[in-house]
This record gives structure tokens, C-alpha cells and sequence, in this order.
């Protein structure tokens, strides 16, 4: 947690100054159990009702600037946990910016979102109870104990006492508590993971009919989440029982010895209540710093997920880059020797594979389910860095480019169609900053999406809703292919990105790509034989190994991979004819 101090920096102010108003707070309710044992012993016993009042004024007085004192403090706190809780929010949220997707994959989007807002929530109440009560709490009971002793230092006796058993208490009942929080934070990162894939699933379950067992799914998780807690709140619930018990008792031995002391009149009425007002004020404290030992440990807990990220070094980055020059007569992008795993795979996704792609050229990628065509064109905009071998684009490996020229110079348009709210001409220029109409129509009626852009009220104007919700599976790939044309890329990558056309669309739309896209280097990713079967030259992939390489004909007649998929998809007329 003290790694997270530096984001306190620009709150030095609030962080000194809001402790010490709280203290002032403190001293000046640590004075009135003296004032009040005045007005009784002076004021109420002698008699002489000035001094009750000039003792209540006082008390008053004391009250005003104590609850002022309070909240100047409460007001710094505020200030300095929120300003806290959004540096860090917006560092963290710029740290996962950079994080590979190695990284992202390992730990999870929900438990990313669980950390941003949960944990630092957790961090931002910290650093307000760190100003607030963090310093007051003990130096209250230390003082109602100093004050104590200077009234009667055998009566103190009785406060040393009860303070070391309410603090074995806290600290029983504090210890066998305390792990559980952590895993608390582990079980809510679970709910929300089962959340969160329900929320973006939602039709996936009900045209499965699975809501009753993701209903179960949710319920297991948050019942132990509902356990693990009330084992907690359990534990913690005996806390306020046995330390007010051992309080009060320690009040009646007040009473009863400070009565016996009065009586031989070693001690006033007056300093009998002023000790009993030390004891209560010592029983709120000491709660106070079992509230407090809870809220740090969450804290820490919190603090240990949120600097997980801090720690996550990118595997894949592009620090200390410099602009590269291509390199003369170079393949436009190259495969040496390359294998890849994915972190916790067994089996490696790409093995040994070996391939030049000459500028201008459209590559078909095939192969079955699993084959590992994602995976090879992922690695060309450094989406991931292969273990072994080097992806070269242009003679240049990927890994020495800057990320804004390499990725700058392809357009991707991924498996799953992601559009983001704002509207359709918002959305064509992620392709390409400041493109213009002329520029986004071409784009559309290359992906065939112009039409039905036309036809949507406000045309380019048209919203998008969040996700591209209010687009068809087809529309919003269409949309995705003409995002990546906008910016006429050099390299299209087209990862299985027509699967939802219908045959004749995706026909249209391979048409106008060979027509409107020469110059361009396409990988054409699909597992539909007739998507790829014009290509230049198709490579087709099994079990991360490349089977063959060539065209349609060559590789009919020398690869058995590639004749059997292209028979269970095509008649074997079709499949013969180029
Ligand atoms: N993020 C990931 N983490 C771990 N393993 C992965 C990940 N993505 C893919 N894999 C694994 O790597 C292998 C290759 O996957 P890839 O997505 O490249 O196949 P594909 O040929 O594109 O499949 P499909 O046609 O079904 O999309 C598969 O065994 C898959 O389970």
C-alpha cells in the first residue's frame, strides 16, 4: 500500500493539515471529561451556579470549534481520497492500456473492471479514514489513558487493565477475520465474471435455454460469496458485544473503587465521571481501530491487485523504436521459422511456419477450427510476439517498428465485429483520423455496406449503439471491413470477417476487394473454401503447421488437408473448376 503513496503527492496539504484539525479535535475532547468534573466538584457541589455556567459555556465553546475542527478535516479527506482514487483510476486505467493481450488474457476483463472500480474504491476509503481517524483513534486512547493516570494513578490501574483485554480481543477476534478478506475480493471477482458473461451472452443462453443453469452458476458464486461473508460478519459481530462488556465492567470497578476513594476522600465526584467519560471514549476508540485494522486490511488486499498491474511489465512493446526504412526487394510480410504459444497452452498454436507474402498479393488462410489462422495474422500487428522466429514486415521485424508505423500501415478487421457507440462516420474514422465522406462512401461500397448506410436515417450520421447493437451480425461486419478500408491500409487482414454474408454478398464484396484493393497485401482468413479459393495463393494450416501452400489447383491436387475441406463444402465440380 506504501508503493501507492506516491499518488498522494499532490494532496500534501490535505494529508497534514486534515490530521491535524482532527487531532485539535481530539485534545479538546479529551479536555471536557476535566471540565465537566469542575462544573460538579465546583459548580454543582459548592453551589454556585456561575461556575456551572461559565463550565457549560466553556463546553459549548470547546463542542463548536471541536465540530468545526471535524469538518475542515472531514473536507480535506474527501478532497485528497477522491483526488487519490481518480489519479490512480486513470493510471490504471492507462497501465491496462498498454498491456499486451498475453496480459489482458491472463488476468481477465472482469477482474481488470473488479480492480478499477471495487479495489480502488477500497484504496480511495482508506486514505480517507487515514486522515480522518488513523492518527486520532489511538492518540485518543493513549490520551483518555495519559489523562486518566494524572487524575489517580491507582484508578488508572483499572484502564490499563481493560485496555489490554479489549485489545486481546480485537485482536483474537481481528486475526482469524482477516484472511478472509482477500478471498471475499477473489469471490466478488468470480460474481462479476459470471455477471459480465451473462450481460454480453445473454442471447447465446436464452436461445440455449441455459437460464436456469447459469442462474445456478450465479447462485453457487454468490452463495459463497454470502457465506464466506457472514463467517466474517460473525466473527466481527462479536467484536462491539465483547468489548462493550469488558468496558462496562470496567466503568462499575470505577464506580464502585472511585466511590470507596471518594469516600476516603482521595477523589472527588467530579473526577469519578471524568474517569468514567476517559473509559468510554477509550471502549470508541479502540472499536474505531478494529474498524480501521478492517478497512486496511480490504486495503491492502485491494492494494496488492491494483499493483499487480502496476508490476505487469507489457510482454509486447514497442519502447525505444525508432521509424524504420523498408527494406528494399523485401516480401511485403514474412514468416521465419516462426512458433508461438499461448501462455498456459500445452500445445503450441503455430509450429515451424514458414511464408513470404509478396506486396500486393491476397493470401487465402484455411484450415479447421483451431488451426491456428487467428493466431498467424494476430502476429503481424504484434498483437502477440512468437516465442521463437521473427514476423517480418516490409524486411523489418515486427518487434523493432514503432506500434504507430506498423500498425499504422494495417487494417484489421477482427473475428468478433466491434463497433463503439457515436455514429457510423465516428466509427469509419478510427480507420483513418479526419477521413472525409468521399473517402468513407468508397470504403462502404467496397464492403458492401453503402447501400444500407444510405437507407439509415441521417445516413453517415446514423448512431451506433454500444457494441453495434442496433446493426445486424452481416451489417456490422460490413461496417468493420469499411473501418479498415478507410484509411486504405497496406496490409488488409481479414480475419473470417465475412462469415455471417450470405454467398452472394460475400461474393460481391471478394469482387470489389480484388477490384478496389490492388496494391493492397490481403490475408484473407476463412473457413469457407469458396472465400479463399480466388486468392493469389492460399496457405492452408493444420494443427498450427502449415500443410501447403499455392493455389487453388496446385494445392487440389498436392494437399490432402486442403482437398478434403474444399469436398466437404463444394461439389466436386466445383471443387475442380478454379
Ligand atoms: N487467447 C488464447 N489463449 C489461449 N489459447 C488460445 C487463445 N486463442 C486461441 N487459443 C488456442 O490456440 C489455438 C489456435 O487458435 P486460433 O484462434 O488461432 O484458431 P483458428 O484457426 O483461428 O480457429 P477458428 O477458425 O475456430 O477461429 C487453438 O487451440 C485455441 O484453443
Amino acid at each position: 500500500m506504501r508503493r501507492l503513496a506516491r499518488y498522494l503527492k499532490g494532496f500534501r496539504k490535505q494529508v497534514i493539515l486534515g490530521p491535524a484539525f482532527k487531532m485539535t479535535e481530539a485534545v479538546f475532547e479529551l479536555i471536557v471529561p476535566l471540565v465537566m468534573a469542575s462544573m460538579i466538584d465546583k459548580g454543582i457541589k459548592l453551589n454556585d451556579p456561575a461556575h456551572v455556567w461559565r463550565m457549560g459555556g466553556l463546553m459549548v465553546l470547546l463542542g463548536v470549534v471541536g465540530l468545526g475542527c471535524s469538518l475542515t478535516c472531514q473536507f480535506f479527506a474527501s478532497r485528497a481520497s477522491q483526488g487519490f482514487g481518480t489519479v490512480v483510476r486513470g493510471e490504471l486505467f492507462r497501465k491496462i492500456g498498454t498491456l499486451s493481450h498475453a496480459e489482458i488474457d491472463r488476468i481477465g476483463t472482469p477482474s481488470m473492471i473488479t480492480r478499477l472500480n471495487n479495489d480502488v474504491n477500497q484504496l480511495q476509503l482508506a486514505v480517507a479514514m487515514l486522515i480522518r481517524l488513523v492518527f486520532r483513534a489511538p492518540f485518543l486512547a493513549i490520551g483518555a489513558t495519559v489523562m486518566a493516570m494524572a487524575l489517580d494513578l491507582q484508578m488508572s490501574v483499572i484502564f490499563l487493565a481493560a485496555a489490554v483485554l479489549i485489545a486481546l480481543v480485537l485482536y483474537l477476534v481481528m486475526s482469524r477475520s482477516v484472511p478472509f478478506y482477500g478471498k471475499i475480493q477473489r469471490m466478488l471477482d468470480r460474481v462479476s465474471l459470471i455477471t459480465r458473461e451473462n450481460l454480453s451472452g445473454a442471447r447465446v443462453i436464452r436461445a440455449f435455454s441455459r437460464q436456469k443453469a447459469e442462474m445456478r452458476r450465479f447462485e453457487d458464486a454468490s452463495e459463497e460469496l454470502r457465506q464466506t461473508s457472514i463467517r466474517v460478519a460473525k466473527l466481527s459481530a462479536l467484536l462491539n458485544p465483547a468489548t462493550t462488556i469488558l468496558a462496562n465492567a470496567a466503568i462499575v470497578a470505577i464506580v464502585w473503587f472511585g466511590g470507596l476513594r471518594v469516600d476516603a476522600g482521595t477523589l472527588t465526584q467530579g473526577e469519578v465521571i471524568a474517569l468514567w467519560n476517559y473509559m468510554t471514549q477509550i471502549l470508541l476508540a479502540l472499536i474505531v481501530v478494529a474498524n480501521l485494522v478492517v478497512i486496511f486490511t480490504k486495503a491492502s488486499a485491494s492494494a496488492a491487485r491494483v499493483n499487480e498491474i502496476f508490476d505487469t511489465a507489457p510482454s509486447v512493446t514497442d519502447e525505444g523504436n525508432t521509424e524504420r526504412a523498408p527494406v528494399p526487394g523485401a516480401p511485403k510480410i514474412e514468416f521465419r521459422d516462426v512458433s508461438f504459444s499461448y501462455s498456459g497452452g500445452d500445445e503450441p498454436a503455430l509450429c515451424h511456419v514458414n511464408l513470404a507474402v509478396a506486396p500486393g498479393e491476397t493470401i487465402g488462410v484455411i484450415g479447421g477450427t483451431g488451426s491456428g489462422k487467428s493466431t498467424l495474422v494476430s502476429l503481424i500487428p504484434r498483437f502477440y510476439d512468437p516465442q521463437q522466429g521473427a514476423v517480418l514486415v516490409d524486411g523489418v521485424d515486427v518487434r523493432d517498428y514503432p506500434f504507430a508505423q506498423l500498425r499504422g500501415q494495417i487494417g484489421v478487421v477482427p473475428q468478433q465485429a466491434v463497433l463503439f457507440s457515436g455514429t457510423v462516420r465516428q466509427n469509419m474514422q478510427w480507420g483513418c483520423e479526419g477521413a472525409d465522406d468521399g473517402q468513407i462512401e468508397r470504403a462502404l461500397a467496397v464492403a458492401q455496406a453503402k447501400e444500407f448506410v444510405d437507407r439509415l436515417p441521417g445516413g453517415l450520421d446514423a448512431p451506433v449503439a454500444q457494441g453495434g447493437k442496433n446493426f445486424s451480425g452481416g451489417q456490422k461486419q460490413r461496417l468493420t471491413i469499411a473501418r479498415a478500408l478507410v484509411g486504405s491500409p497496406q496490409i488488409l487482414i481479414l480475419d473470417d470477417s465475412a462469415s455471417a454474408l450470405d454467398f452472394a454478398t460475400d461474393a460481391a464484396l471478394r469482387r470489389a476487394l480484388r477490384r478496389d484493393t490492388r496494391g493492397m497485401t490481403v490475408l484473407m482468413v476463412s473457413q469457407r473454401a469458396n472465400t479463399v479459393k480466388a486468392a493469389d495463393r492460399i496457405v492452408v494450416l493444420d494443427d498450427g503447421a502449415v500443410a501447403g501452400v499455392g493455389t487453388h489447383r496446385e494445392l487440389m491436387e498436392s494437399c490432402p488437408v486442403y482437398r478434403e475441406i474444399c469436398l466437404s463444402q463444394l461439389s466436386s465440380e466445383e471443387a475442380n473448376r478454379s
